[in-house]
């Protein structure tokens, strides 16, 4: 019988099987200048920070903003409010962020999962980074400070099979993809500020105005 469950068959998709699709929006917001997405580990943190430096911009990472709000790290708040409580936190403060916030941003690997979130995403410049799973393995250090990968006896295979769920989600609203895995943070933002020019170059101009006939 074929497949009829959309998210059975976004847990078995693989990252070949899943082409980028960028919504068919136009990219309606100017700010922030770049909103980071991808699996844990893929540098969104570390790769946010150096592109806000490159462009001479603020930067923000969503998860040190929950956690500045908060008041506990994110072990503690998974361990007081569990998952669902966090992604609550998290949505809240995405909105927020993406209301108030002009420079580069930094999601952390399942903000981008709530479909709340991701119809607020869909205007943005929300860019990709991706890994292969030897990145994954030499960076994740056996899931320390990431709940989801420090309960699970397995840490490199339950980050693949979040990444493999995910990567649909990832596809579909980016606006363009940068290997992550190549090169330092330094280096990866450079490749992140190219693929926001080209976007910028190729991207449909800004609500722009049907031409129309002139009537006299
Ligand atoms: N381009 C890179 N080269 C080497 N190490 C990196 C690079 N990007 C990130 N890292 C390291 O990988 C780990 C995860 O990076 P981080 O920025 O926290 O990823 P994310 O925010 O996507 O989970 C950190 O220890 C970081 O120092
Ligand atoms: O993928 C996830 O569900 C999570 C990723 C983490 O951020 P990083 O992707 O920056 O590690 C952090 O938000 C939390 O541990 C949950
Ligand atoms: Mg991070």
């Amino acid at each position: 019988m074929a497949p009829t469950d959309p998210s059975a068959a976004a847990a078995r998709a693989t990252p070949a099987d899943v082409p980028p699709h960028p919504p068919a929006e136009p990219l309606l917001r100017d700010a922030p200048l770049a909103v980071l997405i991808g699996p844990m580990a893929a540098g969104k943190s570390s790769v946010g920070r150096a592109l806000a430096k490159l462009l001479g911009a603020s930067f923000a990472d969503l998860d040190l903003e929950i956690v500045a709000r908060a008041g506990a790290d994110i072990p503690a708040l998974f361990a007081e409010r569990g998952e669902e409580g966090f992604r609550a936190l998290e949505e809240e403060t995405l909105a927020d962020l993406l209301e108030t916030h002009s420079g580069v941003l930094s999601l952390g690997g399942g903000a981008p999962l709530r479909p709340a979130s991701r119809d607020r995403l869909r205007a943005h410049r929300v860019v990709l980074l991706e890994i292969d799973e030897r990145t994954a393995s030499r960076r994740l250090r056996g899931g320390a400070g990431r709940p989801l990968l420090a309960a699970s006896s397995d840490p490199l295979e339950t980050w693949r099979t979040l990444r493999d769920a995910r990567i649909p989600h990832y596809r579909a609203l980016s606006r363009c993809q940068v290997d992550g895995g190549a090169g330092s943070p330094a280096a990866v933002a450079r490749r992140v500020a190219a693929a926001l020019s080209a976007l910028e170059r190729t991207a449909a101009p800004h609500a722009a105005e049907p031409e129309t006939e002139e009537h006299p």
